[in-house]
C-alpha cells in the first residue's frame, strides 16, 4: 500500500526553470509561470506577472461585458409570460431566459388526455431537467387520487419521479429545483422537492417532485410494481443507456401497455429526455401496443382483474415528440491542430494557459479518465499553484469521481473557499451529463473515458480508457456556457471528433448483466430473454448471469428466484455478491455479520481507505510503521476490518481524525464507511439478519462525549477464517490457485470464472504484494493494465473454495 505509483511524476526545479516530470517527459513551466506579454489589442490576455492583480479588474470587465451582453434575446412577449403555478422566487428571471420556458404550454398539452408518453430533445442547458417537472407538477392529472384497485381503495399519484444516472446529479438538481420553487431542501419537514439516492434520502412531507437515481427507482419497482405514488416518471438522460435505465424503460413500457387496474385505472405519464437521443428508436420502443393477457404476470393483481375494456383503453395515442430549439449561452469549441502525444501533459498545459490568459471569474472543469489520473493532476496543479506569485490568483483543485464520498463530491459544487482563487474541478464522466457546476466557464475535454467492459471470455470486468462518443463530447462541452458564454477546449483534432461514433454502446451490451437479470427475476420476469429492452444483451452474457445467480443461490434449479436468497439480495442496496456475503455472515455457522458489514462498508465507501504515500513524505516511515500494525497476514479484507474496528473504537471524532491522519487513512472515507455501516446494520435489522443492533451503534461522528463505544478487539484466527469463508460465498469464482511455477492461476469454471484459466498477479496496492505465496487467493477486483492484476486480495484455503462452491458460491 505504501507503493507510490507516481514517483516519477514529480515537479522539479532545474537551473532552466521549473519543470514537471511525467514519466520520462519534462514539461517546462517557465512559460506559464512568466505569463506571456499581452498582445496589444486583446483585453483578456494576461498581463506581466507584476501586474497580475489586474486580473481582478479584468474579471470586473468580463462581468460587466456579460451583463451588457446578457442572455440571448428572447421574445419579450413570450418571456414575460408568467405562469400561475410558479412562485415569483428570485430565480424566476433566470428561468424565463431558458429556451424551454417558451415550450411550457406545449409540454403540458402534450401529456393531456390520452397522451401518456412524451419525448423531449433539447440542447444541454436548455432547462429540461430543472423545468419539465416544475411545468408538469401542477397539472390536474398530477393530483393524488383515491381510487379502487383490486386490492381495495388505494391512493395513486401526486408525485413526479425524475430519474438521474448518478447520485451527484440527483442531489444537485433537487437542491436547485427546491431553491427555484422556494422550498429549500432539507431545511424543514415540508417541501415540494426531495431526492432519493443510495444511502441518502431526503423526502420532505408534501414532495411533488422527487429526483432519484435509476437504481433507486428500480428498488421502488420491486416494492410497488405499479409505481402508485407517481403520476409521472421522467427518465432523464436516456442516451446514457445504463443497464438500469434500460430496465426502467422496459418496466415503464410494461406499465404503459398493460392494463391500469393496479393503479385503479390512473395512467402513468412518461417523459423521456435527452440532448442527444435516438428519437426513432425511443418512439418505436414506447409506441403503444394493445396489451395481450399473455404479457401480464399471471400472479399480478392486474392480470387477475383485467377486463377487455381496461385492456384496450390504454393503447390510443402515439408517442409525442418535442424538440426544444436554442441554447442558453454560446460555447466556443476549440480543437487541437494536431493529435496530442500525451494527454495528461496537454491537459495540464491547457489548464495553466486558461488560468493565465482568462480573467476571473471563470472556473475550469476538466474531464479526465479516472481517479488515478485525477489524483496525479491534482498534485501537479497544486504544486504549480503554490509557486504562483502573490498577485496571481491561486488554483483550488476539487476532484470529482464516483468513488468519492457524497460530501467530497458536493465540495466541487461550492465556490472555492478562498477569495482570488480559480476553482479547477477534475472530473470523470460523472460530471458529463445533467450537472451544472456553478462558476464553470471553461471545459477541458481529454476525449477519453474509462469504460467498464465485460470480457465474457474471462468472465471479468475491466475498466479500459476508450475514446468517447460524439454524444459525450457534446455533453461535456455543454457543461460550459450554463451561467454565461463559455469555452470548451478539446484535446483532440476536429478530424478525430468527426471520426467518433455517434453514441456509446449501451451498457447492457458491454457489461456483466448480473444485477439486471436479478432485478428482472425479482420482478417476476421468468423469461428474461423476452423482457422488452431497447437493446437485448447477447445470449452468452445472460446465460452467464443466470449461472452466476444460480451459484449465489439466488435462483433455484427451475430458474425462479429463491425467497431465502434471491429476493433478499434484490432488496439489499449492494451488488449481489456482497449481499450474498451478508446473508452468509448472518448464518449461525459463521455468525460474523457485524464484521462483514464493517468490511463491506469500507469496500463501498468510496476511495481506498489508505491514501497513497508519497516518497517525499517525510513521515513516510513512521506512517508505514503505524500501518504495519493494521496489516493482517490474511490480506486486504482483514486489514480493512482491523482498520475500521480500531478507528471506530475511538470515542472522539477529533481523535479519530488524528488517528487517520497519522496513518494516512482517509478520514473522509472512514466517515462515509461509518455512515454506511450504520445504514447496513439498520437494513440487516429490518431484514431480520441481525437480532439487535450491536452495542456500539450509537456512532455519532461529531459527538465527542460518547462513553459507551466498544474498544477494539482483534479478530481471532478462527473468526477471521469464518469471515473469509463468508466472502467466498459471494466470490468463490474470483479465486486463483498457486501453480507449481509460483504464479497464481484463476480457478477453472464456475460463474464469473469464465471459460478458462488465466494468470493473475497481486496488485502492488495489496498488503499481500511481495509476501510469501499462499496456496490460494480470493480477489474482489480485477484490473488489466500491463498485466492481469488481482486487487483486494485475501489468502484463502483451497478446501474453503471447494466448500463455497458446493454451497453455491459464485462471484
Ligand atoms: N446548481 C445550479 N447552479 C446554478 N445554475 C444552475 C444549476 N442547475 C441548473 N442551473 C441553470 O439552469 C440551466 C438549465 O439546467 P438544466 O439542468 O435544467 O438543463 P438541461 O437541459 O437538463 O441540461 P443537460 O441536458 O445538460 O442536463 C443551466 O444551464 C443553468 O443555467
Amino acid at each position: 500500500m505504501a507503493d507510490d505509483q507516481h514517483k516519477s511524476k514529480r515537479r522539479k526545479t532545474k537551473g532552466d526553470g521549473p519543470v514537471v516530470r511525467i514519466g520520462d517527459k519534462t514539461i517546462s513551466l517557465s512559460a506559464y509561470l512568466q505569463p506571456a506579454q499581452p498582445p496589444k489589442k486583446e483585453p483578456t490576455e494576461p498581463k506581466p506577472e507584476q501586474e497580475q492583480p489586474a486580473v481582478e479588474e479584468q474579471a470586473g470587465a468580463l462581468k460587466e461585458r456579460a451583463r451588457e451582453e446578457g442572455p440571448p434575446r428572447q421574445d419579450k412577449r413570450k418571456a414575460a409570460r408568467h405562469s400561475r403555478v410558479h412562485p415569483d422566487t428570485p430565480f424566476l428571471k433566470s428561468r424565463r431566459t431558458l429556451p424551454i420556458w417558451d415550450y411550457q404550454d406545449e409540454i403540458r398539452s402534450s401529456l393531456r388526455r390520452d397522451n401518456d408518453v412524451l419525448l423531449i430533445v433539447g440542447e444541454t442547458g436548455s432547462g429540461k431537467s430543472t423545468q419539465t417537472p416544475q411545468f408538469l407538477c401542477s397539472e390536474p392529472w398530477c393530483r393524488r387520487k383515491k381510487v379502487r384497485a383490486p386490492s381495495g381503495e388505494v391512493a395513486v399519484g401526486g408525485v413526479i419521479a425524475v430519474t438521474q444516472p448518478r447520485r451527484v446529479a440527483a442531489t444537485t438538481l433537487a437542491s436547485r429545483v427546491a431553491q427555484e420553487m422556494g422550498t429549500p431542501l432539507g431545511s424543514s419537514r415540508e417541501g415540494s422537492v426531495g431526492y432519493s439516492v443510495r444511502f441518502d434520502h431526503n423526502i420532505p412531507k408534501g414532495t411533488k417532485i422527487k429526483f432519484l437515481t435509476e437504481g433507486m427507482l428500480l428498488q421502488e419497482l420491486l416494492r410497488d410494481p405499479h409505481l402508485r405514488q407517481y403520476s409521472a416518471v421522467i427518465v432523464d438522460e436516456i442516451h446514457e443507456r445504463s443497464v438500469d435505465v434500460d430496465l426502467i424503460a422496459g418496466f415503464l413500457k410494461q406499465i404503459l401497455s398493460g392494463d391500469k387496474a393496479g393503479r385503479g385505472g390512473v395512467p402513468l405519464k412518461i417523459v423521456v429526455m435527452s440532448a442527444t437521443a435516438d428519437v426513432e428508436k425511443i418512439q418505436g420502443f414506447f409506441k403503444p401496443e394493445p396489451p395481450s393477457h399473455s404479457d401480464l404476470d399471471p400472479d399480478s393483481e392486474a392480470a387477475a382483474t383485467a377486463t377487455p375494456a381496461t385492456a384496450t383503453a390504454t393503447a390510443t395515442a402515439e408517442v409525442q415528440f418535442l424538440r426544444i430549439k436554442g441554447r442558453q449561452y454560446p460555447v466556443e469549441i476549440q480543437h487541437t491542430d494536431k493529435p496530442v502525444p500525451d494527454i495528461q501533459e496537454a491537459l495540464l498545459k491547457q489548464i495553466f494557459k486558461i488560468h493565465l490568459q482568462e480573467p476571473l471569474p471563470g472556473d475550469i472543469l476538466a474531464f479526465l479518465t479516472g481517479q488515478e489520473e485525477i489524483e496525479t493532476a491534482q498534485r501537479l496543479i497544486e504544486e504549480y499553484s503554490a509557486t504562483l506569485a502573490a498577485g496571481v490568483p491561486k488554483l483550488a483543485v476539487y476532484p470529482l469521481f464516483g468513488q468519492l464520498s457524497m460530501q467530497a463530491q458536493q465540495d466541487a459544487f461550492r465556490p472555492a473557499k478562498n477569495k482570488f482563487t480559480r476553482k479547477v474541478v477534475l472530473a470523470t464522466n460523472i460530471a458529463e451529463t445533467s450537472v451544472t457546476v456553478p462558476g464553470v466557464r471553461y471545459v477541458v475535454d481529454c476525449g477519453k473515458a474509462k469504460v467498464k467492459q465485460y470480457r465474457s471470455r474471462l468472465g471479468l470486468e475491466s475498466l479500459l480508457a476508450k475514446a468517447i462518443s460524439k454524444s459525450s463530447a457534446i455533453q461535456r462541452s455543454g457543461r460550459a456556457g450554463r451561467e454565461g458564454p463559455g469555452k470548451c477546449y478539446r484535446l483532440y483534432t476536429a478530424q478525430t471528433y468527426d471520426g467518433l461514433r455517434d453514441a456509446d454502446l449501451p451498457e447492457i451490451l458491454r457489461n456483466d448483466v448480473l444485477g439486471a437479470v436479478l432485478t428482472m427475476k425479482a420482478r417476476g420476469i421468468d423469461d428474461v430473454l423476452s423482457f422488452p429492452l431497447l437493446d437485448a444483451p447477447d445470449l452468452e452474457s445472460v446465460e452467464k448471469a443466470l449461472v452466476q445467480l444460480h451459484f449465489l443461490g439466488a435462483l433455484g434449479p427451475d430458474g425462479a428466484i429463491t425467497e431465502s436468497v434471491g429476493r433478499r439480495l434484490a432488496l439489499l442496496p449492494v451488488p449481489a455478491p456482497y449481499g450474498r456475503v451478508l446473508l452468509a455472515a448472518a448464518e449461525p455457522e459463521f455468525d460474523c455479520l457485524p464484521e462483514a458489514v464493517d468490511v463491506i462498508a469500507c469496500l463501498t465507501a468510496g476511495e481506498n481507505i489508505f491514501l497513497q504515500l508519497r516518497s517525499e513524505d517525510e513521515a513516510a516511515e513512521e506512517v508505514e510503521a503505524l500501518r504495519r500494525e493494521l496489516y493482517r497476514r490474511e490480506g486486504d479484507l482483514l486489514t480493512y476490518l482491523t482498520t475500521a474496528q480500531q478507528c471506530f473504537a475511538i470515542r472522539s471524532a477529533a481523535d479519530r481524525a488524528e488517528w487517520c491522519r497519522r496513518r494516512r487513512v482517509s478520514a473522509r472515507t472512514m466517515r462515509q464507511a461509518l455512515s454506511i455501516r450504520k445504514q447496513l446494520r439498520g437494513l440487516c435489522l429490518k431484514e431480520k439478519l441481525l437480532p439487535a443492533l450491536p452495542p456500539d451503534d450509537d456512532d455519532d461522528d461529531d459527538d465527542d462525549s460518547k462513553e459507551e463505544k466498544s474498544s477494539f478487539r482483534p479478530l481471532s484466527p478462527e473468526r477471521a477464517a469464518a469471515l473469509l469463508r463468508c466472502f467466498l460465498r459471494g466470490f468463490a469464482a474470483r479465486c486463483a490457485l498457486l501453480a507449481p511455477d509460483a504464479s497464481y492461476v484463476t480457478i477453472q469454471g464456475g460463474a464469473g470464472g469464465g471459460g478458462g484459466k488465466h494468470l493473475v498477479a497481486i496488485h502492488p496496492s495489496s498488503v499481500l504484494h511481495g509476501q510469501p505465496k499462499r496456496e490460494a487467493i480470493m480477489f474482489l477486483e480485477h484490473v488489466f493494465t500491463q498485466k492481469n492484476y488481482a486487487k483486494k486480495v485475501s489468502a484463502v484455503q483451497a478446501d474453503w473454495i471447494v466448500e463455497a462452491m458446493a454451497a453455491g458460491g459464485g462471484g
